[in-house]
């Protein structure tokens, strides 16, 4: 199995792009991690904005490629079910287990129609840079459980 990211417009803040690194470089010893970015709208309209970045990330999924949704108003999952998630898809052969993270604007209905699941880190909202490091964490956390390893405490 692949991992894929895929999120909207550059990290900004140093501070954030650290702990994607850090996150990315752990998770890379369990499997292929690649991050895409689809380049940010700007200066429309909202409803626009979302459309347009939601047009371009789906043309980062790769053919049968399975997409899960970071959203508030996902299924909300502990880390353990997480874990499960990821090893279930791994026994099943997925080939590619796509995370997507929205713009400032999130995700458009159509979009959200494609995803086989959509996650909630949080019932808040969180922005969407924060989100990444926050959701490659949880990934990483799922494979030290998955893996039996020190690192994840009930
Ligand atoms: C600023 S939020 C977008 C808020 C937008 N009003 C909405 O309703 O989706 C940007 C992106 O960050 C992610 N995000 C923000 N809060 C989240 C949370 N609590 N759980 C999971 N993903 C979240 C989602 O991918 C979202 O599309």
């Amino acid at each position: 199995m692949r991992l894929k990211l895929l999120w909207v417009g550059k990290t900004q803040e140093s501070w954030v792009r650290t702990g994607i690194e850090e996150y990315a470089g752990r998770i890379r010893r369990y499997l292929p991690l690649e991050i895409l970015e689809a380049r940010e709208e700007k200066g429309a309209q909202a409803a626009a904005m979302r459309e347009r970045e939601c047009e371009r990330l789906a043309k980062l999924i790769p053919k049968g490629g399975r997409l899960v949704l970071l959203d508030e108003r996902g299924e909300a999952m502990t880390s353990p079910e997480l874990a499960s998630f990821l090893s279930k898809n791994r026994d099943q052969g997925t080939q590619d287990l796509v995370f997507a993270i929205g713009g400032a604007y999130g995700f458009t209905d159509q979009f959200r129609s494609q995803a086989f699941k959509s996650i909630s880190l949080s019932r808040m909202t969180l922005t969407h840079q924060m989100v990444r490091v926050f959701l490659l964490e949880q990934i990483y956390r799922g494979f030290t459980i998955i893996n039996c390893e020190p690192y994840h405490h009930e």
